[in-house]
């Protein structure tokens, strides 16, 4: 049965994401009420500025004072979309305790302190919902945590940063620069306030962190997650992927140790095969791949950022917890039972890409041969062009741990006949 009591929500913030989301609540209210079984109402938007001009958005609902509207004791649900750590996280933990239920997609305080604020969420007998922090629109975060729960995942590896994703598209396929693909992608609303977040890879790692917590059960923070970001990634590594038949994208890998005592989350940029399906996910679009013992490979692939992919996201979660509301339930919280460690960066074994500046004379090949047999590291191809005494060498391992891979750089830099290493990336998706 139909309940006429509407349930009231604050929207704290109404930038890229939360405009969107107070157009879609006014433009679908109608849906949003048949399926939700009640009314839901925009009873108070927080913003930062109060002057500015915000199509569709009643003035009347307009404050500056975020703290006042989550105190006010009628809020059933609150959507935080103004991002950071604070005051987003004395926002959110108010919420809580006046009784109201939090969507977010704040990846950065979820990944920093997760499971605080799931705690603060049981607590009170609320609900902390947060899909659009991860890929966007894409149904990541719900899929690992309710359609996967009896199966046992056991990798998670994708393209979970659309910003990056759409200057590397930039950069290969239209030739475009660096700074001029970023600001293009600032323009269109998928970077972070600050960028430097998407670029050094902090945005990607805070998704590893929350994707490794929900498909291990584990605890993992954004501290846990080894991170490079797109900042090292040269030309001339771009057009090398580009003779290896491959090309360059930031990824995003979490995985469980094959003895399954613990888990590994990193963030870094990679060669993939061209014919690897990761290869052709242009713009800020987002792909994942899950791996898990009885499903098998699931790909999950969409849009990842955008101020209406993102607030479809939010939608699906307002949804949630306002029926979950009026069933007098909550959703599944956090599941940490597993507490597995998280093993360093140097224990991951993968494949490696390096491209060393050496000098063109007799017996430099099998002196670097030597150094990579030496440190346990097994060659799978090596090519070799020579120019005016000097000579580059690209050589590329079969899988190695990476502490056996960095000794191996370490003693190559200290060969006479090695006079730099220009590159060194790791292969995927092989
Ligand atoms: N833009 C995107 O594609 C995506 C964004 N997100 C996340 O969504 C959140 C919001 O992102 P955007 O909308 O892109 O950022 P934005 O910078 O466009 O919007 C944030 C808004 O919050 C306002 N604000 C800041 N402090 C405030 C305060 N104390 N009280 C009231 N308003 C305040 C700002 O003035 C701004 O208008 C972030 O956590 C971001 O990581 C998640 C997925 C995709
Ligand atoms: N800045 C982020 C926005 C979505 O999470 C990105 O580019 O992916
Ligand atoms: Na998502």
């Amino acid at each position: 049965m139909m309940r006429t009591r509407p349930l009231k929500v604050a929207l704290l913030g109404c930038g890229v994401v939360g405009s969107e989301v107070a157009r879609i609540m006014t433009t679908h209210a109608d849906d949003l009420t048949a399926r939700i079984g009640a009314p839901v109402e925009l009873a108070g938007i927080a913003v930062r500025r109060p002057d500015k001009v915000r199509a569709g958005v009643p003035a009347e609902l307009v404050t500056t004072d975020a703290t006042a509207l989550v105190k006010r004791g009628d809020i059933d649900v609150v959507i935080e979309v103004i991002g950071g750590i604070e005051p987003a996280r004395s926002l959110i933990t108010t919420a809580f305790e006046h009784g109201a239920s939090v969507v977010s997609a704040n990846k950065a305080l979820v990944a920093a302190d997760g499971a605080a604020l799931h705690a603060a969420a049981e607590a009170n007998g609320a609900d902390l919902y947060y899909e659009a922090a991860v890929a966007g629109a894409i149904p990541l975060v719900r899929p690992l945590r309710e359609s996967l729960a009896g199966d046992k995942v056991n990798r998670v590896l994708g393209i979970v940063n659309g910003t990056t994703n759409f200057i590397l598209d930039k950069m290969d396929s239209t030739g475009s620069g660096y700074s001029e693909a970023l600001d293009e992608a600032t323009a269109l609303g998928y970077a972070e306030a600050d960028p430097t977040a998407d670029v050094e890879g902090f945005d990607a790692a805070a998704k590893a962190a929350i994707l490794a917590g929900i498909a291990f059960h584990t605890r993992v923070t954004i501290d846990d997650v080894h991170r490079e970001g797109l900042t090292e990634v040269t030309a001339a590594d771009i057009a090398s992927a580009k003779r290896m038949g491959c090309t360059v994208k930031l990824l995003a890998i979490c995985e469980r140790a094959a003895d399954g005592g613990s888990v590994t989350a990193r963030v870094h940029p990679a060669m993939i095969p061209l014919t690897h399906p990761l290869a052709s996910v242009r713009e800020a679009y987002n792909a994942v791949f899950v791996e898990a013992d009885a499903a098998g490979q699931l790909m999950f692939y969409g849009p990842g950022a955008g101020g209406s992919p993102t607030a479809s996201a939010v939608l699906g979660d307002l949804v949630a917890v306002c029926r979950n509301k009026l069933a007098g339930a909550t959703g599944p919280g956090e599941s940490a039972y597993t507490a597995l460690p998280v093993s360093p960066m140097g224990e991951v074994v993968t494949r490696y890409h390096i491209s060393l500046d050496v000098a063109d004379k007799p017996g430099v090949l099998a002196q670097v041969a030597t150094v990579f047999a030496e440190h346990g590291v097994s060659i799978d191809t090596v090519r070799q062009q020579g120019k005016d005494g000097e000579a580059s060498l690209v050589v590329v391992t079969h899988r190695a741990a990476d502490a056996a891979l960095s000794s191996t750089v370490g003693a190559l830099r200290e060969l006479d006949t090695v006079r730099g290493v220009a590159s060194i990336m790791r292969v995927e998706g092989e």
